[in-house]
């Protein structure tokens, strides 16, 4: 299995291109699902969860095209509605198929997904939002088996703001027949790519970006090409991984405008950050103010951020308190950033960070995507070698990852 080992204590510094963001591409190469026309996107990261993605596809019946970051589908041929759970298990996205095969074929096998071990993530509004447009759902086996001659629309309430649950249940509404309503939807930047995607595809949907999306079936979508936003929490992840270090970095093929909540906390911090139209600068301070925090859906600060300022914080000036109120298990990484020295106490879902004057480096274990990338943080600024283990978790969701810490300054080499 693959490690990654960090020598620590390089300030960095440098100018880094960010990629397509995972979280939007992968909803949006399932919305190709929706039609039997070819769909183009670009900006497709390459990542082991898009890889997976797309051989769950082709396994479907869908032909994959790649041309560098360019994908094109093509669904006219899909005759197995069906995820298996060898396809899934690894990727909790993957539960993205369900939407749209029950719109489009009138039924659907999926696998209950896996992904990262951060809590129990059931899908039980994924399943109420499709009993609500009508289809028979139940799970039997470890697979949700869904049917209906056509989905109807219908006003969704989800009991709490879900992510895939609300992209789900918007591709299934492109062609039920009437207006889906989905309140208390999530407004997170990656529910508007896709809604823009499937836009373009000839969708009718109006409400992206707030909590009332409202969509209305059409008889069928039709091929387009799309554009995948950048990665929001790579771009937070480097602009963390520049400022634990002293550094000064620019961050090309991104915008802030996703990431106040990130950039707020990054400024308190004591960073100097500059918004340009496709870029980010930071130039951080000698020592770090350490950041309190709360998890929440967007536009508060994310989930997916929590990790990597826990090891900020790790070693910054003062105590911070970071509340985890999404996922129920996301403090995995606190007990290998203690393997580095840092001070950390866990009372439920509240982390009590107390700053050290350093950290040092030791060999520690990845537990899942945004957890390995916090040691990979700590592990830039921790004195002497880290060896992080268990890195397929970076692969899934980090691309190119040694090579953009690298240009950076940083000394890092994977041992295969
Ligand atoms: C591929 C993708 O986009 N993944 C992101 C998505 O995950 P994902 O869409 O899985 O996360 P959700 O927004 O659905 O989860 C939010 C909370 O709702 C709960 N829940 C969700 C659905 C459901 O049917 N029942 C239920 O109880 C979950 O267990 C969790 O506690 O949003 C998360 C929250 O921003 C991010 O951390 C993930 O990176
Ligand atoms: C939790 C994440 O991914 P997934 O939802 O795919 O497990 C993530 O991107 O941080």
């Amino acid at each position: 299995m693959d490690k990654l080992l960090i020598e620590g204590g390089v300030r960095l510094s440098g100018e880094i291109a960010i990629s397509g963001a995972k979280n939007a591409a992968l909803p949006i190469l399932c919305a190709a699902l929706l039609t039997i026309e070819p769909v183009t996107f670009t900006n497709v990261p390459r990542l082991n969860d898009v890889n997976t993605l797309l051989r769950l596809l082709e396994q479907m019946g869908v032909k994959v095209s790649r041309d560098g970051d360019a994908v094109t589908l093509d669904a006219s041929g899909v005759d197995k509605p069906m995820a298996s759970y060898e396809m899934v298990k690894t990727m909790r996205a993957s539960i993205l198929v369900l939407g749209p095969l029950v719109a489009r074929f009138g039924e659907a096998q999926v696998s209950l997904p896996g992904g990262c071990a951060i809590g129990a993530r059931p899908v039980d509004q994924h399943i109420k939002g499709l009993q609500a447009m009508g289809a028979a759902v139940s799970v039997e086996h470890g697979y949700v088996h869904a049917k209906v001659p056509r989905l109807k629309g219908a006003r969704i309430f989800t009991d709490m703001v879900t992510v895939t649950g609300t992209e789900n249940l918007m591709m299934a509404a492109c062609l039920a027949d009437g207006e889906t309503v989905i309140e208390n939807a999530a407004r997170e930047p990656e529910v508007v790519d896709l809604a823009n995607c499937l836009a373009a595809m000839g969708a009718q949907i109006s409400g992206a970006g707030g909590d009332v999306i409202r969509i209305r079936g059409v008889e069928k979508l039709h091929g387009a090409t799309h554009r995948v936003m950048p990665d929001r929490i790579e771009t937070g992840t480097y602009l963390c991984a520049a400022a634990v270090t002293g550094g000064e970095v620019r961050l090309t093929g991104t915008s802030a405008s996703y990431l106040d909540a990130v950039i707020d906390k990054l400024m308190d911090a004591g960073c100097e950050i500059t918004a340009e139209r496709d870029a980010i600068r930071l130039k951080a301070p000698a020592r770090l103010t350490a950041v309190s925090l709360r998890t929440s859906p967007y536009p508060a600060f994310p989930t997916d951020m929590q990790a990597q300022f826990m090891a900020i914080n790790a070693v910054a000036d003062g105590t911070a308190v970071i509340r985890e109120t999404i996922f129920e298990n996301r403090f995995m990484h606190a007990v290998e950033l203690q393997r580095l020295g840092a001070d950390i106490k866990i009372d439920g879902n509240t982390a009590f960070v107390k700053g050290v004057a350093g950290l040092q480096g030791a060999t520690v274990m990845a537990t899942d995507l945004r957890a390995s990338a916090s040691l990979i943080i700590a592990g830039l600024v921790a004195e002497g070698q880290t060896t992080i283990e268990r890195i397929y978790h970076l692969d899934r969701g980090y691309e190119r990852l040694e090579e953009k810490l690298s240009a950076l300054g940083a000394r890092v080499s994977r041992l295969r």
